[in-house]
């Protein structure tokens, strides 16, 4: 279908499935903040010239969430996990990146993530989406069918610090010389991965997710390994839903330190925008349909939940 819908018709149709929810993210809603530091490595350099891999510590500000536009959605929802950095760089610079703990997006297009929600929209009367309306989403909607597939055996993280975060979207890496990679990033975290058992998440109770944040951090700092992943000709660079084979070229080049967390009401996260478009010269967007449209509707959801509606 033709791409036709605006990012204040998204945020409409966010709210229209999860509520409008005063001064409130309308997606990604329920989160925690914490503060760090990055120190990239000398590897980046063939790839990017960005000061983010100076080799100089940068302060980060994260914030970890629960994907949905829901304020108390329980911690054993099997929603996305999520991170997003801040970067201070020197010269009062600012990066972002907005990550997930699924690898891919379940759209090719602005036009299907809208879809989608329109499609789970709860009906007036009942107050249940209608399965009939998802059902025929699903069938003319073929690029959301790998995360759909991803998420039959998805089980959530036990913790904000035992999961991996992906890039998710294809970005361009420009060196000194001028020339472009694409590339694909995640963070590896160093504690390692662990996933909730079916039995876990039948027990655990609504919010654990930030407690055990805040007491993992009081032990000591977390880290996780930033890994790009370098694309080959012909790998995906425009769509977000399909996986790049998993055989590509891979370097380590930073580490991400963090060392306290609190909840968001006590944070600096709340207030900030992650807009995955804020980047440093040597990091540049591809043409991706729905990394350019995050860029605008995140904006509508800011100035909104600024402005107390
Ligand atoms: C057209 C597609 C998308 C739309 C309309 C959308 C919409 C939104 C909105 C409205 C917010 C809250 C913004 C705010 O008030 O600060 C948000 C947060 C977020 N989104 Fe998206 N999103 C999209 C795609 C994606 C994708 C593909 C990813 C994968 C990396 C992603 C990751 C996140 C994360 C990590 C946050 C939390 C940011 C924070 O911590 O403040 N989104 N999204």
């Amino acid at each position: 279908a033709e791409q036709s819908v605006t990012p204040a018709q998204m945020i409409s149709a966010f709210e229209s499935v999860f509520g409008a929810h005063k001064g409130e993210r309308r997606n990604h809603t329920k989160g925690s903040c914490a503060t760090g530091e990055f120190v990239g490595l000398a590897a980046a350099k063939p790839y990017t010239r960005a000061a983010l891999f100076s080799g100089e510590k940068i302060p980060v500000i994260a914030r970890f969430s629960l994907g949905g536009g829901t304020p108390n959605a329980p911690d054993t929802a099997k929603s996305a996990r999520s991170m997003s950095l801040q970067f201070h760089l020197p010269e009062n610079k600012l990066h972002h990146m907005a990550m997930l703990n699924i690898p891919m997006s379940g759209a090719a297009t602005p036009q299907t993530f809208f879809d989608e929600l329109v499609a789970k929209t709860p009906n007036a009367t009942t107050g249940q989406p209608d399965p009939k309306k998802i059902k025929a989403f699903k069938a003319t909607h073929p690029d959301s069918q790998p995360l759909a597939d991803y998420l039959t055996t998805y089980l959530p993280p036990s913790s904000f610090a035992n999961s991996r975060y992906f890039g998710v979207h294809t970005f361009k890496f420009i060196n000194n010389e001028d020339e472009t990679s694409l590339v694909r990033w995640r963070f590896e975290p160093q504690d390692g991965v662990q996933d909730l058992t079916e039995a876990e998440l039948k027990q655990l109770p609504d919010n654990f997710l930030e407690q055990r944040l805040i007491a993992r951090l009081e032990q000591g700092p977390v880290r996780w390994d930033m890994i790009l992943s370098l694309g080959k000709d012909g790998d995906p660079e425009t769509n977000s839903t399909l996986l790049w084979p998993s055989d590509r070229e891979e370097v380590t080049v930073g580490t991400l330190t963090l060392n306290a967390a609190t909840s968001q009401e006590e944070g600096a996260c709340e207030k900030i925008n992650f807009d995955p478009l804020v980047m440093v010269d040597g990091i540049a967007p591809t043409d991706d349909p729905v990394l350019l449209f995050r860029s605008p509707a995140y904006a509508v959801s800011f100035g909104k939940r600024l402005s107390g509606q």
